[in-house]
């Protein structure tokens, strides 16, 4: 039911009119929502619109709608036109009463008034207390009161005042009803005026409230809507929230695989400074070997240019001299013809003029001995210069020195040619004396050419025994002799061993190495130190050059007709193949000095012929490092031994004529690149395999007939790791199986040889490397053995073992060895 209805049926049981159209005041207050901030300051703005609670409303405070004048107001009295209405009005304790709706209103208002929100507090049904006290012209007999009182505090009062009333006898009553009747009509129409008064005041709080009401249902309106577009906007924000979060998410899974693909590109980037380093290492050392190489090579280019030059110089010499001796010879002979024609010339002018100058032929003869006596003095010139000359061809050979020498000579003796020559000229002038004194000469000549060539065959037998106490050298030296090398530590290396040299100021034979701190049970700190003595000990700073000085004896006696085996043992990475087969090792020293050697031996009438093998043994079988890398494996190579010759037979192996040092470059080149080839095939072979080096001296005497024939081997031994510390399988167990074995086959023959008598068994047979060696180590060889030392503490324990190896060989006294003789 909305207002307008409500109020107009209000309007019925009074006449009453409500205003046809309540004017509700637009409510500027409420604002427009526009966000959250604004609806949280709409809410406490539209609270305020709503005003205070409806108690408080009932007060009647001015809302802003328009309400009717009140001086305009008028009472029902006064619009039914009763001009006593205002003359009676109700004592103010009946007000009150009305007021707090104790009392019920008039009857004709009952069926509306009963619609009316009832005051809890009453128990009264107000339409039947009122029916009960102001019904028209009835008065219940109940009412003991006059009953004109509402039942209120008036009503009490009434009550109370009728209870004082009911003590008067009901016979004064009905007398004084008959004599106040007309102030009763006052009364009744006071009463009625005054409620309707109260109902007007009442209507008024109605309408009022109803208006009310109808802002309070617009504001709701206005909320609700408010509300909505809150809630849209809400929603609105969730979404954008909603997209928010799901962006957040996106850019950190973006951030994370980000993160990551910055990692790995971080990763990768380290990963290839690593390969940039490591290839940048590499290449670094392979520039400084190829520098150290090209150096090496330039070395040895620069001593083989030297070289050259010496003997171009020497054979200059011996030219020059050659060339000046037959010029004497030509001299002397063209003098001879000359001095004979003179001399017969001379006899027929003699003749002639005999007679005539008898007399000038006594001075003359006078003349002829002071002439003689100069000629004895120039003979004396002549046997002086020819013994220089024999000095200078004896000493010529490899002497640079002397080759000033050798100028100053033939200076001189151009010097004294030409005074002979001068002296010749005078001479002529007397030919008795000059035939004399180059019948002298002559004579004296024959006598120096003899002598030469006697000291000549002095020489040679002088080489034979030379040969001889050099062997006897070497055999006091010991036919097998250890020494020991420690190479220099890299820059890449770290923790080195701590490796001394107690004698590197005067013998160098002894190195010792300090053990690892051990703790003992009381707590002390000590350390093992390892001391060996060999033939000789090569610190880190030896030199290939130093070393080969130590072995070049040897190399001597192989040239002389002896085998010697050369062999460098030590852990992988020791330094084997280093001093033996790099650019300046052993191998290329030792066949530089052979050739010069047997050029050197070549005026001494020995010849030479050398030829070079390079093999391997690999897994315990021999393949030909200078064949062709594709045959390495496939070709058999077999060692057969000739007993009667004591000679080793390489069937199946390519065997060079080394006809230059060049040659042996070549050799060396050819066997790195099969060595090479095969580590493709096999991790690490070169370490894992024995390299031997066989070169073959066949020389021979063509003036005393003598012939010898030597064998060098030079090996460079597989690394002598243990099998505990290498921790090999499969192929790599059978490899190192296979050194384990023949290089204890080695210790086995050594040690048998050194203890054997003659004639007992030795064990060569027992490993492919010793069965090679068979001829080169023993009673008919000299031996030499490097054992080679790694400067680094985590090679200690392989240090130790391989240094007592070396000592037990050391230990070692093999019989004497013999000069191997063609027959
Ligand atoms: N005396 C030295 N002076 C300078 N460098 C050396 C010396 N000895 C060895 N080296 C270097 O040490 C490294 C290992 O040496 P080398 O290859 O000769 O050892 P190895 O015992 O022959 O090893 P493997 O058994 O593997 O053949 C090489 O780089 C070599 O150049």
């Amino acid at each position: 039911m909305d207002s307008t209805t409500e109020s107009q049926g209000l309007l019925k049981p009074t006449g009453l009119r409500l205003p046809n159209k309540i004017t509700l005041p637009s409510s500027p207050s409420v604002p427009r929502a526009t966000g959250l901030s604004e609806m949280t300051e709409a809410a406490a703005n539209s609270r305020s619109a709503m005003g205070p609670p409806l108690n408080a409303a009932s007060k009647h405070k001015p809302s802003g709608l328009p309400e009717p004048d009140p001086k305009q107001r008028k009472t029902l009295a006064e619009r039914a036109g009763e001009p006593h209405g205002s003359k009676i009005a109700p004592p103010p304790s009946s007000r009150q009463a009305y007021t707090n709706a104790k009392l019920p209103p008039a009857n004709g208002l009952s069926s509306s008034l009963s619609r009316m929100p009832s005051n809890k507090t009453s128990k009264h049904n107000p339409g039947k207390a009122f029916g009960h006290s102001v019904g028209y012209g009835s008065r219940t007999a109940s009412t003991n009161t006059y009953g004109t009182r509402p039942k209120s505090s008036y009503g009490n009062h009434q009550r109370s005042k009728s209870h004082h009333q009911s003590s008067r006898p009901a016979t004064s009553m009905t007398n004084h009803y008959q004599d106040d009747e007309s102030d009763r009509k006052v009364y009744d129409d006071a009463r009625v005026s005054s409620l309707e008064a109260q109902f007007n005041e009442l209507k008024e709080k109605m309408e009022t409230d109803m208006s009310k009401q109808g802002n309070l249902q617009e504001s709701i309106k206005l909320y609700e809507k408010k509300n909505a577009e809150l809630e849209a906007t809400c929603a609105h924000y969730r979404t954008a929230l909603d997209e928010h979060k799901t962006d957040i998410r996106d850019l950190k899974g973006l951030v994370s695989t980000t993160n990551m693909e910055l990692d790995a590109l971080r990763r990768s980037h380290s990963f290839e400074v690593d390969d940039l380093r490591r290839k940048h290492r590499g290449e670094i050392e392979d520039l400084e070997d190829r520098v150290r190489k090209v150096a090496e090579r330039s070395q040895r280019d620069n001593e083989d240019e030297v070289q050259r030059v010496r003997r171009e110089l020497e054979a200059e010499a011996e030219k020059t001299l050659k060339a000046h001796s037959e010029q004497l010879a030509d001299l002397e002979k063209r003098l001879k013809t000359e001095l004979e024609e003179e001399r017969a010339k001379r006899l027929r002018e003699a003749q002639e003029f005999e007679a005539e100058f008898s007399s000038k032929l006594r001075n003359a003869g006078l003349e002829a001995d002071a002439k003689h006596r100069e000629a004895q003095l120039i003979q004396g010139e002549l046997t002086n210069t020819k013994a220089e000359l024999e000095r200078e061809r004896t000493l010529k050979a490899g002497l640079q020195t002397q080759l000033t020498e050798s100028t100053t000579l033939i200076l001189t003796l151009e010097a004294s040619n030409k005074a002979m020559k001068e002296k010749i000229h005078f001479l002529e002038s007397d030919s008795q004396a000059q035939s004399t004194a180059f019948n002298d000469l002559h004579a004296r000549m024959q006598r120096a050419i003899e002598e030469a060539e006697l000291a000549n065959e002095k020489l040679r037998q002088e080489e034979t025994l030379r040969r001889k106490l050099h062997n006897q050298v070497q055999e006091l030296k010991g036919n097998i002799r250890v020494m020991c090398r420690v190479r220099p530590k890299h820059d890449s290396e770290t923790d080195p061993a701590k490796i001394e040299f107690p004698d590197s100021d005067t013998d160098s034979k002894e190195v010792a190495l300090q053990g690892p701190e051990k703790t003992n049970a009381m707590g002390t700190v000590t350390t093992q130190t390892f001391s060996y003595a060999f033939d000789r000990v090569f610190s880190p700073k030896s030199q290939n050059l130093e070393v080969f000085e130590e072995i070049s004896q040897l190399v001597q006696s192989a040239l002389d007709g002896y085998n010697v085996c050369i062999f460098c043992y030590g852990q992988t990475g020791s330094g084997k193949t280093y001093t033996m087969s790099s650019q300046d090792g052993m191998i290329p020293r030792a066949t530089a000095q052979i050739y010069s050697e047997a050029q050197r031996l070549e005026e001494k009438g020995w010849r030479y012929k050398m030829e070079g093998s390079f093999v391997e043994v690999y897994n315990e079988t021999y393949n030909d490092l200078l064949g062709r890398s594709e045959d390495l494996d496939k070709k058999k190579v077999e060692v057969r031994h000739d007993t009667a010759k004591k000679q080793t037979i390489l069937e199946n192996a390519v065997s060079v004529v080394l006809d230059g040092p060049d040659r042996v470059e070549e050799i060396l080149s050819r066997a790195d690149k099969n060595r090479t080839v095969a580590a493709t095939k096999a991790n690490m072979r070169s370490s894992r395999s024995h390299s031997v080096f066989i070169l073959k001296l066949v020389g021979e005497n063509s003036i005393t007939g003598e012939k010898s024939e030597g064998t060098l081997n030079l090996v460079d031994l597989a690394g002598s790791e243990r099998l505990e510390h290498s921790k090999a399988e499969g192929a790599r167990l059978k490899e190192t199986q296979n050194i384990n074995k023949s290089l204890s086959c080695l210790g086995d023959v050594i040690n048998a040889l050194g203890s054997a008598k003659e004639g007992s068994h030795i064990p060569y047979r027992n490993s492919k490397l010793t069965y090679l060696l068979q001829y080169s180590l023993g009673g008919n060889s000299k031996t030499l053995m490097f054992v080679m030392v790694s400067p680094l503490q985590a090679h200690l324990q392989e240090t130790v073992t391989s240094l007592k190896f070396a000592t037990k060989v050391h230990n070692t006294h093999i019989g004497t060895a013999k000069k191997q003789t063609k027959a």
